[in-house]
């Protein structure tokens, strides 16, 4: 019997790892490999054992911080900058996080890295995201990396296999459901939905027992601990929420899912380091753009696969993102209805709502 870990378990593990500042090895074609930090955790002691073992080190940004640094960018999605020979964690800090960019305007000269194979570069910082993690790595080339991951007793990632599973949806596992009777819906149930790579738990909150065959009042409902727990007035989530469940309640029938995608699927501690920004004058867009990510890094998919799980096939979608239709569509959902959701505007949040209509499509 396989006790060992698959690919999967392994990459949940990768991230448990870099969460906590442990380096992870990559291995990768024709035998070499990269040792892998993420800036944001790793200590000062752990750079410098890694920098007395010599070689090549490099942080890997994305393209998006880069453009912010002015560094250039030779792989496409991807810049890789050298550290200097006197650069400590305050140096990876700084280039890492986009906190003091304003403060310290020139964070250069940088030396760009070209040439060579840069698919384990990638792998890493797809990790770091998935991690919630500042999308920033520190990477050291590995000629034995086996060997390294052996000695040093770290979690070894076949880079090769790894990168196109990255790509795919995790299986989902049904735990369990039970009632729980709410305000707005007294009908509701709550089904907890647990991806197999270890990744957070997904909610669905049924109201009433809809018909599998007609198309379902749904919302696709991202996280957000600040608009729905803490009722922040920065943006509509919080009074979205509610009114998706009222409406459900209204009309007896329907279902919410509650996908932990919190900060469009960056991590709450990215989405406060994006609030920062737009305290120093950044819109929601650019201040992910800062930060090294995209406008929007939620996998919809998700959403699709749980109402399936479900039993449903096409949906009456609650919602103002013309994107969640598209990938509804795309995964397999017919939408039969966009139903708009225009609630909680704030003197606070009319500008985050001007912008996400302005650059991301949304319909007011
Ligand atoms: N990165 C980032 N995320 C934010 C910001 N403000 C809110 N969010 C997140 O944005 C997401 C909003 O989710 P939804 O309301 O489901 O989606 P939406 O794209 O606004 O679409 P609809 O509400 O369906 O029209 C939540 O995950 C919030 O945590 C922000 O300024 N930056
Ligand atoms: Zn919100």
């Amino acid at each position: 019997m396989p006790l060992a870990p698959n690919l999967m378990e392994i990459l949940a593990r990768a991230r448990a790892d870099l969460r906590m500042g442990v380096p992870v090895v990559l291995s990768g074609a024709g035998g070499r490999g990269l040792l892998l930090l993420a800036a944001e955790t790793v200590s000062a002691e752990r750079l410098a054992l890694v920098r007395e073992a010599g070689g090549e080190l490099d942080l890997v940004l994305t393209a998006r911080r880069a453009a912010t640094l002015k560094a250039r960018v030779y792989d496409g999605d991807l810049a890789r900058v050298a550290l200097p020979g006197d650069a400590g964690l305050d140096w990876v800090r700084s280039i890492a996080d986009p906190a003091d960019d304003l403060a310290m305007p020139m964070k250069g000269p940088l030396q760009e890295r070209r040439g060579g194979d840069v698919a384990l570069h990638r792998l890493a910082i797809t990790l770091a995201k998935s991690a919630r993690l500042l999308p920033a790595a520190l990477v050291l080339e590995l000629e034995a990396p086996q060997g390294v991951a052996l000695r040093e007793n770290l979690t070894l990632v076949d880079g090769v296999a790894a990168a196109p599973s990255m790509l795919l949806l995790s299986n989902l596992d049904h735990v369990v459901s039970a009632r729980v009777p709410l305000e707005t819906a007294e009908t509701a149930r709550l089904h907890i939905y647990r991806p197999q790579d270890g990744s957070e738990e997904h909610y669905a909150i049924e109201v009433g027992r809809p018909d599998r065959d007609a198309p379902v009042l749904a919302r696709l409902h991202s996280a957000c601990f600040t608009g729905d727990v803490l009722g922040s007035l920065k943006c509509d989530c919080g009074p979205q929420l509610h009114a998706a469940l009222s409406k459900m309640g209204e009309e007896g029938h329907g279902v919410l899912l509650y996908l932990n995608q919190e900060g469009r699927g960056i991590g709450l501690a990215n989405k406060m380091r994006a609030y920062a920004l737009q305290d120093q004058g950044f819109d929601t867009v650019q201040a992910n753009h800062r930060l090294g990510f995209e406008d929007d890094e939620r996998d919809f998919r998700l959403g699709a696969e749980i109402l399936r799980r479900m039993g449903f096939g096409s949906v009456r979608l609650l919602t103002n993102n013309p994107n969640k239709l598209a990938m509804m569509e795309r995964s397999g959902i017919a939408v039969a209805e966009r139903v708009p959701l225009k609630v909680g505007k704030t003197a606070f949040n009319a500008h985050y709502l001007a912008t996400k209509a302005a650059k991301s499509g949304h319909l007011l």
